[in-house]
C-alpha cells in the first residue's frame, strides 16, 4: 500500500518542552490510523507538523507525496480540530457556503446540499449554529472538514466531550468516509474508539512513539497468555501452554468455562505510558 504521510526523525521543541521527538511515522492509503497518548504527549503538535501548520525543528514529513507546506496540499486535505470557527449568528447552510468559497468549489449548491446531508444535517441546513445542539454543531464542523472531498482526514479527538450516542454517530460517518475511499488520521484519548476504528495504531508518549500497530498486534503482544478455567470448585488461573493446560484440565472437575485473559487496548496504554514515566 502506498505511504500516504511520511514523517521521518520529525523534532519540535518550545522552549524546554520537547513536544515531539524523533518520530517516524506511516500512514497508508484507506486506513484509519489511531494517534493514541496522554494529554500532553505531542499528538496534536504532529497535527499541525503534517498539515503545514508549524515547522518542525528537523526532521521530514511528506503528505501526499509533498511537502505539507506546497499550496495545493491544504485542498486535500481536511482538518477537523475543535468547534472554534463556527459562525453562531449564521445557518448552517451559510457556515458552509463560506468554506466553499474558501476552497473555491464550483457547483457549491449542490455540493453543499450533498455534504449535508452526508452528516444527517440537511433538515437543519436554515437554523442558525447558536440553536445547534452540541452534537448537530460537531457534525457541522465534520462537514466544514469534508465540503471539498479531501482524501486525507485529520481528526483531532473528533469525539471528545460528546454524549455516547453521538459519539457513536461521529464513529459511524468516520467509517462511511473511510469506506467511500478517505484514509484518516485520528486522535483519541478512547482506548476503546481507537480499538473498534483504527486498522493501526501508534502510541505517544512524551513525544516519542513507544508502541504501533493494529490494536490486534498490540493486544496480543502484551497478552499475559494466561487461561482461566472455572469449574464447579472456583477460578484457576493456568498459562497459555499446551501442556500446563492439558493437566489443568485433567485435573478439574467439571468445567464450567474457559477464557483468554486477552488485554484490552487500553491495558497496553497504560502498561506503555506507565513503563515510560
Ligand atoms: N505553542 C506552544 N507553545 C509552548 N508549548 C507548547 C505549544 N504547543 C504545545 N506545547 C507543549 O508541547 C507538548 C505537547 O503538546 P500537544 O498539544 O501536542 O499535546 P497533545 O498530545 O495534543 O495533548 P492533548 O491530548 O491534551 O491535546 C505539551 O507539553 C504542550 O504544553
Amino acid at each position: 500500500m502506498t505511504n500516504i504521510v511520511k514523517a521521518n526523525q520529525l523534532t519540535k521543541t518550545f522552549g524546554k518542552v520537547k513536544a515531539l521527538d524523533h518520530c517516524d511515522l506511516e500512514i497508508k492509503k484507506g486506513e484509519i490510523f489511531g494517534y493514541l497518548g496522554p494529554s500532553g504527549a505531542g499528538k496534536t503538535t504532529t497535527i499541525k507538523l503534517l498539515t503545514g501548520q508549524l515547522h518542525s525543528d528537523s526532521g521530514e514529513v511528506t503528505v501526499l507525496g509533498k511537502d505539507p507546506f506546497s499550496p495545493d496540499i491544504k485542498k486535500k486535505i481536511g482538518i477537523m480540530s475543535d468547534m472554534s470557527g463556527l459562525y453562531e449568528k449564521m445557518t448552517v447552510y451559510e457556515n458552509l457556503d463560506i468554506f466553499a468559497d474558501i476552497y473555491g468549489i464550483k457547483d457549491k449548491k449542490k455540493k453543499i446540499r450533498r455534504t449535508l446531508e452526508a452528516v444527517e444535517l440537511l433538515d437543519a441546513a436554515r437554523k442558525k449554529v447558536e440553536k445547534l445542539s452540541r452534537g448537530m454543531k460537531q457534525r457541522l464542523v465534520f462537514a466544514r472538514t469534508i465540503i471539498h472531498e479531501p482524501g486525507l482526514l485529520f481528526l483531532d479527538e473528533p469525539t471528545a466531550n460528546l454524549d455516547p450516542a453521538t459519539a457513536d454517530e461521529i464513529r459511524d460517518l468516520i467509517r462511511k468516509l473511510n469506506r467511500e475511499g478517505a484514509t484518516v488520521f485520528l486522535t483519541t484519548h478512547n482506548m476503546e474508539e481507537a480499538d473498534e476504528l483504527c486498522h493501526r495504531v501508534a502510541l505517544l508518549n512524551r513525544g516519542s512513539i513507544v508502541e504501533s500497530g493494529s490494536p490486534e498486534e498490540l493486544k496480543l503482544k502484551y497478552s499475559r497468555k494466561r487461561v482461566v478455567i472455572t469449574t464447579g470448585e472456583g477460578k484457576k488461573e493456568v498459562p497459555l501452554e499446551r501442556e500446563a493446560l492439558l493437566k489443568s484440565l485433567e485435573q478439574a472437575g467439571e468445567v464450567l468455562m474457559i477464557h483468554s485473559e486477552e488485554p484490552s487496548l487500553r491495558d497496553v496504554f497504560l502498561t506503555l505510558t506507565k513503563e515510560e514515566q
